[in-house]
């Protein structure tokens, strides 16, 4: 049976009292790009952490691939996140990190183009550099070079352009697109509209989300 990437049913949560998302649904095809806009405070966040398994919703289903978030080995062999802020292994270099990254996902680095997508991110200069000691635009490229080194099927990115300068945007809108045109699915928080038109994501508003599904 063919199942979405991403089928959101009434989704809602609440922090205390104050309900964040209410029946929110969002189907996203295998092979789509989604970019959820919206004001600050909206939502964008709390809707992605519940998609990636980071938070559990107070009521409503996900389905990812056919299956509950985040409950087996398949999910995280398939999916790749940066909604939390990467953990950085203590007196790992940047280079090494990638090198881990491979490894773990049975990829030989020279084989993988390891030494490459550094290079193309701008961080070669920098790959013998344990990461906390990058600048935030420095962490934020090395972070989405290691999310697009290994193999995936989805990527759930929040602010992907976050941080980064006009020519890291065009890069790593770029490679999207081409994520996208391998097959790939994309669901993206963003406030750029430019940047979500290049990446060839389509945009979804959150305030229409619990009316509307992106198909
Ligand atoms: N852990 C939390 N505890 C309490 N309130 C929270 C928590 N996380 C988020 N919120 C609140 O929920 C609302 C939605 O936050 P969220 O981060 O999902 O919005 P967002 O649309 O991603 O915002 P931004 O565009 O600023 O990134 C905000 O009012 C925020 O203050």
């Amino acid at each position: 049976m063919d199942h979405s990437a991403i089928e959101v049913r009434d989704l809602s949560v609440s922090y205390g009292s104050t309900p964040v998302l209410v029946d929110v649904r969002l189907t996203v095809p295998v092979g789509a790009g989604v970019c959820v806009i919206g004001e600050n405070g909206i939502g964008k966040s709390t809707l992605l952490r519940c998609v990636a398994s980071l938070q559990r919703p107070d009521a409503g289903e996900i389905e990812i691939f056919g299956a509950p978030p985040g409950s087996t080995p398949e999910f995280w062999r398939a999916v790749v996140t940066t909604v939390e802020p990467p953990t950085w292994y203590p007196g790992l270099t940047a280079r090494e990190h990638a090198e881990l990254v491979c490894r773990a996902h049975g990829l030989d680095p020279a084989a993988a183009g390891m030494d490459e997508t550094l290079d193309r991110f701008g961080i070669a200069s920098h790959a013998d550099a344990i990461p906390p000691s990058l600048s935030s635009g420095q962490k934020q490229r090395l972070t989405l070079a290691l999310a697009f080194l290994r193999p995936s099927r989805l990527l759930i990115l929040d602010e992907p352009e976050q941080r980064l300068d006009p020519e890291g945007r065009a890069l790593v809108a770029g490679l999207l697109h081409d994520y996208l045109a391998d097959g790939g699915t994309v669901l993206m928080a963003s406030h750029d509209d430019a940047f979500a038109a290049a990446a060839g994501t389509t945009t979804v508003s959150m305030a229409d989300l619990h009316t509307v599904d992106a198909q």
